[in-house]
């Protein structure tokens, strides 16, 4: 006989309740084994107890706007691997960097690479994370950044090195009488976008010949980053920002600025350079259309270059002028390199060659040094355990865990850079102290700032003529002083460094 039967108003009185409730209780009871299932998985790598069972405390620390300070200390508190998630961990030495990205390993891009896709269902090759189909847009793309096919990238970075330093001898150079700041930060985003805009599709955007931030790209830029960091701990998150109605807030093409209104900028020159009887360019655009790059690829990847290649390098020069402001001893030697090599021939002018540049040993260690301490890209890049699981910094992974790179961890790190690894110091690399083996492993480390493998970054050499330029026809010129010196500019983690308020006076140098 059915309990129906005997109790005919079961389901109308007492059982809603009962119900609901004993609904309730299974939902937590799943949702606990759930909880527990995740937190065995990776159980025996140490991290802070909360960080086992939500990514909720990364995302409180990634709103302090110092993540990587913050992970650094955990790297230092923990030990080689550090459990700061569910499913995440993170590592801080050099040795596992190379194994997980190297051209052999297993390891994949993880979930957390998807959210850069700018693109509506359209992958760059950041974002894409099949590697069949990374390794073969990877070989599409690498002529056209390698510059071996069309005009080398030299002229149009010495134009722009030109047009930044007329732009401050035009517009900001103060005088006893005359105050008239600069703020750096912006205007070292300006260069390193006109840079990538004019070796990407052979025209510059214009920030450094209008002095302005054309589509209020950096504002949109400064307020975005900050965000997407956030957003970043929730890699889930991606789809449901790409349906309706939340889809509505993200940047698209034909919007009047930011993202937005770059982008469209972008697929107009990509149209203007794929209409029939176009006249082909001599940029990197050019060369990846003889790859073979569709209409939409190519898009994707113009905007990719953008914001890779320009954050990232501004962050470089920006940073090391700091460190350079913040130890007038480096400067004063950096600048006797320069005048004696000056005095000798060898450098040109109006802007040093880049083959010239990496004749100064003084200039190469100070280049080494800001990207050291504030290297540019913080972004965890979490690859995936491959599904038989993997073997790193000694703990057994399971297949599927995200696995993160403690960049702040591994730049400082005191066994590889010496006890005062936290100082800008430029001497470490050429005071003989070190041997050749620990020189080449100091050196091998800082180059993982642009990762490294089958994932290393394609503007490495773009990056590193820029910096080679920038910084010796600044200091060579002028004179800086910090406006501000308690706190001489603002800086916000998240995934790049956001940077505001670098107020400095600009003189001809005395
Ligand atoms: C100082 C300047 C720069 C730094 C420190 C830097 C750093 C990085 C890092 C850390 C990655 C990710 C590695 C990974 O996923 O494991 C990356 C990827 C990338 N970067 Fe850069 N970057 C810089 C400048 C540039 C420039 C100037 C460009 C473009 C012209 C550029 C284009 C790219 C591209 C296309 C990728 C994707 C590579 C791939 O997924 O296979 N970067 N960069």
């Amino acid at each position: 006989m059915s309990l129906l039967r005997i109790y005919p108003n079961i389901l109308s009185t007492a059982a809603p309740a009962t119900l609901a409730l004993s609904g309730a209780v299974g939902a937590a009871v799943l949702l606990l084994l759930r909880e527990i299932r995740s937190w065995w998985r990776l159980r025996h790598v140490p991290g802070p107890f909360w960080h086992a069972f939500s990514m909720y405390p990364m995302i409180k620390l990634t709103q302090t706007g110092r993540l990587s300070a913050i992970l650094k200390d955990y790297g230092e508190e923990y030990g080689p691997l550090v459990r700061v998630g569910p499913n995440e961990v993170m590592f801080g030495d050099a040795d596992t960097y190379r194994s997980i990205s190297g051209v052999r390993s297993s390891f994949t891009k993880g979930p957390w690479y998807e959210l850069s896709r700018m693109i509506p269902d359209q992958d760059s090759l950041f974002s894409m994370r099949d590697e069949a189909g990374r390794k073969e847009l990877r070989a599409k793309l690498t002529p056209g950044y390698s510059g071996r096919e069309g005009a080398s990238f030299e002229p149009g970075v010495d134009k722009h090195v030109q047009m930044l330093v007329n732009l401050i001898e035009r517009k900001y150079l103060s005088t006893p009488s005359d105050f008239r700041p600069i703020e750096f930060s912006h205007k070292s985003q300006y260069f390193a976008l006109d840079v990538i805009s004019y070796l990407g599709f052979g025209e510059a955007i214009g920030f450094l010949k209008n002095d302005s931030d054309m589509h209020h790209y950096v504002e949109s830029n400064d307020a975005f980053f900050p965000v997407l960091a956030v957003v970043l701990n929730m890699p889930w998150l991606d789809r449901w920002l790409r349906m309706w109605p939340l889809s509505l807030a993200l940047p698209k093409v034909g919007d009047e600025a930011g993202f937005g209104g770059l982008m469209g900028f972008a697929m107009n020159l990509v149209d203007k350079r794929l209409a029939p009887g176009a006249e082909p360019g001599d940029d990197m655009m050019q060369a990846h259309i003889r790859q073979g790059l569709t209409h939409k690829e190519l898009a994707a990847e113009v905007f990719l270059e953008m914001i890779a290649g320009s954050d990232s390098t501004a962050t470089a020069i920006r940073m090391t002028l700091l460190c350079l402001l913040n130890t007038p001893a480096s400067l004063s030697r950096l600048r006797a390199e320069v005048d004696a090599a000056e005095a000798a021939g060898r450098i040109s002018s109006p802007v040093i060659r880049d083959r010239e540049a990496y004749e100064l040993p003084y200039l190469q260690a100070v280049i080494k040094e800001g990207l050291r301490m504030f290297p540019p890209s913080t972004g965890h890049n979490y690859k995936e355990v491959p599904p038989g699981g993997a073997r790193v910094c000694g703990y057994d992974l399971p297949g599927g865990t995200q696995v993160g790179v403690n960049i702040m961890r591994m730049m400082r790190d005191k066994d590889t850079f010496g006890g005062d690894a936290d100082v800008f110091r430029p001497e470490r690399w050429l005071d003989g102290t070190k041997d050749a083996e620990e020189l080449h492993d100091m050196a091998a480390t800082v180059e993982l700032a642009f990762g490294h493998g089958k994932f290393q970054c394609l503007g490495k050499t773009i990056a590193a003529m820029e910096l080679n330029k920038v910084i010796v026809e600044l200091v060579r010129r002028f004179d800086f002083a910090v406006v501000n010196p308690p706190f001489p500019l603002r800086l916000w983690d998240a995934a790049f460094w956001v940077t505001n308020d670098f107020w400095l006076r600009v003189t001809p140098r005395a």
